[in-house]
């Protein structure tokens, strides 16, 4: 089986991936960015991906549910958290009092925004932190700093200069799998609905949620990200926990689609 996940080595994102898929069938496959790990199977080049969904600081990594929704036929399979320390790497003979700028990814920064204000160091954005940890070895420089983990200043022979600097001790992040099928025999805890409203109106999320609570579906994480084509339009993602039968989804979505809504059911699973 083809797994991809974000490269270069040493991210978090292959600590999730190895940890997940622990048996011999897998081969991985690294590339640059969030979106072209979920283009790699909207492609067929792999049959699964692992990318993150949401962190403990952070939130929603917007990066992954935007390109996920714009892939029509991909589905969420399943689910997998991983504690996430964050550590400032350095190149050897670099003291902490002469760290002016910061190298991470995004979400990264961050999950490290508190320390980067108090420390009033300069942060610039990389694809991932290991490709931020990459340029920072190959430049030698003394002046500038990487976030990332323990394995990857390790793996990279740099420094670590200062340890478990998150905003948060508990910090966790939450990765999904996906692929291009539909999880249907077995009992699956979760289920993920994307419903985007005809149109913009009063009370629209409300009446959303009045047909979840009717029917009784318990909500684990909801998100409303823009649709991309009007100021003030949104389209929401609901995460049902408990154990929602096919039945029950089928339900929902059809009372959804009578008042009007696009829905769009974005995988079953389990954690
Ligand atoms: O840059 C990495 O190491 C990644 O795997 C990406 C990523 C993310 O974008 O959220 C994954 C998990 C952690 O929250 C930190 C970074």
């Amino acid at each position: 089986m083809k797994v991809a996940y974000l490269g270069p080595k040493g991210t978090f994102s292959e600590e999730a991936a190895k940890r997940y898929f622990n048996h011999d069938e897998v081969e991985f496959f690294m590339y640059d960015t969030i979106p072209d790990v979920i283009d790699a199977v909207g492609e067929g080049r792999v049959e699964k991906a692992i990318v993150p969904l949401e962190n403990t600081i952070e939130g929603t990594i917007n990066m992954t549910i935007d390109t996920l929704v714009s892939c029509e036929g991909l589905m969420i399979e399943g689910e997998f958290t991983l504690p996430v320390a964050l550590h400032l790497l350095a190149n050897k003979e670099c003291k902490l009092s002469s760290v002016h700028e910061v190298w991470s990814i995004s979400p990264i920064l961050t999950q490290c925004r508190k320390y980067i204000r108090q420390r009033s160091v300069k942060s610039l954005q990389f694809d991932s932190s290991a490709s931020a940890a990459q340029t920072l070895k190959s430049s030698g420089r003394l002046d500038v700093a990487a976030i990332g983990s323990e394995s990857l200043a390790s793996l990279l022979n740099l420094d670590i200069i200062d340890r478990n600097i998150q905003d948060n001790p508990n910090n966790q992040t939450r990765f999904i799998i996906i692929s291009e099928h539909m999880n249907t025999d077995g009992d699956f805890k979760k289920t993920m609905f994307v419903i985007t409203p005809d149109q913009e109106q009063p009370g629209v999320l409300s009446a959303i949620l009045n047909v979840v609570t009717a029917l009784n579906i318990n909500l684990s994480w909801i998100e409303s990200r823009p649709t991309a084509h009007q100021l003030g339009c949104y389209r929401f993602f609901l995460e049902a926990n408990n154990n929602c039968s096919e039945m029950m989804i089928h339900k929902a979505k059809t009372i959804l689609e009578t008042l009007g809504h696009h829905v769009r059911i974005l995988g079953r699973y389990n954690s």
